[in-house]
């Protein structure tokens, strides 16, 4: 009964969120559990409705709230991102191999999210990984769901990473850029969102100490152990691949070559050393939510040589590249703890 009247009350409100955070705490004063809840939410600028839902449904990855679920994910400590299902299954048997993960035999690693068809995610122990697809909004819905998964599973101190590939402005193809920024078309560093009508805001810079610590990764395996280079810079996150990245090979190009090669001049003096499609919602909501995390993209093409990016076995071989940096990473700290 309290739950439903919260809820109500809440709803019909219509007062601000910062007005919400600050009252609801003390409606349910009755209930220490659900008002821990809301405290944890509140830190982390996250929904307060959550608190006092009894189901949940986490849609698109096809798990529940449950203690079923808390047992099972409770563990969690790094959660690795990109685009496609099967580079995220690679990275799922990469990282197995490298912190020692041994499943019972006869066990193979299972798609967790086999049912929804939207994403596919696996654990390896401490590790998720898990494809977003394309784009910001398909990023964006998965990342309200782990942001749910996480909270619900009651996990401590997560790392996300978002292992990708992207064009290079000036940087040779194979080369890994850390992001330390996401920028948009504008360079602006910001993720824009349509709320209510309204214009939301967030920044867009990645964790410090974080990028920090793979660059010094990436110096150590230098041109060693399958790394090449690595290197930091602003990302320029487009919503398009063809005309959003200022290409000349799309089905619509309104711009004339050197308009295109004036742009990416701009991005250089700007500080953008590469451009993908996911950086301003992975870093803005995770900003928002006081969650630590890093975009790690190696660079298919040089954008300042040309658009086209073509499969071949050598993008197999660099889209590798961020795994190795991401799993040294993890490993050490793993066997830090
Ligand atoms: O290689 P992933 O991680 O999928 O990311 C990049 O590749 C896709 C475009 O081909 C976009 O999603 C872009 O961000
Ligand atoms: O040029 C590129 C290559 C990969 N992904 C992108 O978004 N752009």
């Amino acid at each position: 009964m309290l739950r439903m009247e919260l809820d109500e009350r809440d709803l019909d409100s219509g007062q601000k969120h910062q007005k919400h955070f600050e009252r609801l705490p003390s409606v349910v004063e009755s209930d220490t559990e659900i008002e821990k809840d809301f405290e944890r939410l509140r830190i982390m600028n996250l929904n307060c409705h959550l608190a006092v839902l009894e189901n949940d449904y986490l849609y698109h990855i096809a798990l529940e709230k449950s203690e079923r679920l808390k047992k099972a994910f409770s563990d969690v400590k790094y959660i690795c991102m990109g685009g496609s299902p099967k580079r995220m299954y690679q990275f799922a048997h990469y990282i197995k191999e490298v912190i020692g993960l041994q499943l019972p035999i006869g066990v193979a690693l299972q798609n967790i999210s086999e049912e929804s068809d939207r994403y596919a995610m696996y654990k390896i122990g401490p590790v998720i990984s898990v494809n977003h697809g394309i784009g910001c909004p398909s990023i964006s819905i998965l990342l309200n769901e782990l942001i749910k998964l996480i909270h619900y599973a009651g996990c401590k101190d997560v790392t996300f990473f978002r292992i990708g590939t992207c064009g290079g402005v000036g940087v040779e193809p194979g080369t890994i850029i850390v992001t330390s920024e996401a920028v948009d078309g504008m360079f602006r560093p910001e993720y824009r969102q349509i709320v209510l009508g309204k214009e939301q805001v967030r920044k867009t810079k990645c964790d410090e100490d974080l990028v920090n610590d793979i660059l010094e990764i990436g110096k150590v395996h230098e041109d060693k152990d399958g790394i090449k280079k690595v290197i930091s810079g602003k990302t320029l996150c487009a919503n398009d691949f063809y005309e959003g990245q200022g290409r000349l090979d799309g089905a619509f190009c309104e711009y004339t070559s050197s308009e295109k090669m004036d742009f990416l001049q701009k991005c250089k003096e700007n500080g953008v050393k590469n451009i993908e499609m996911e950086s301003l919602c992975f870093t803005g909501l995770l900003n928002h939510a006081k969650i630590r995390g890093v975009v790690i993209c190696v660079a298919l093409v040089d954008r300042l040589n040309g658009d086209q990016v073509v499969s071949h076995d050598l993008n197999i071989e660099f889209q590798e590249r961020p795994f190795k940096l991401v799993a040294k990473y993890i490993k050490k700290q793993l066997e830090k703890n």
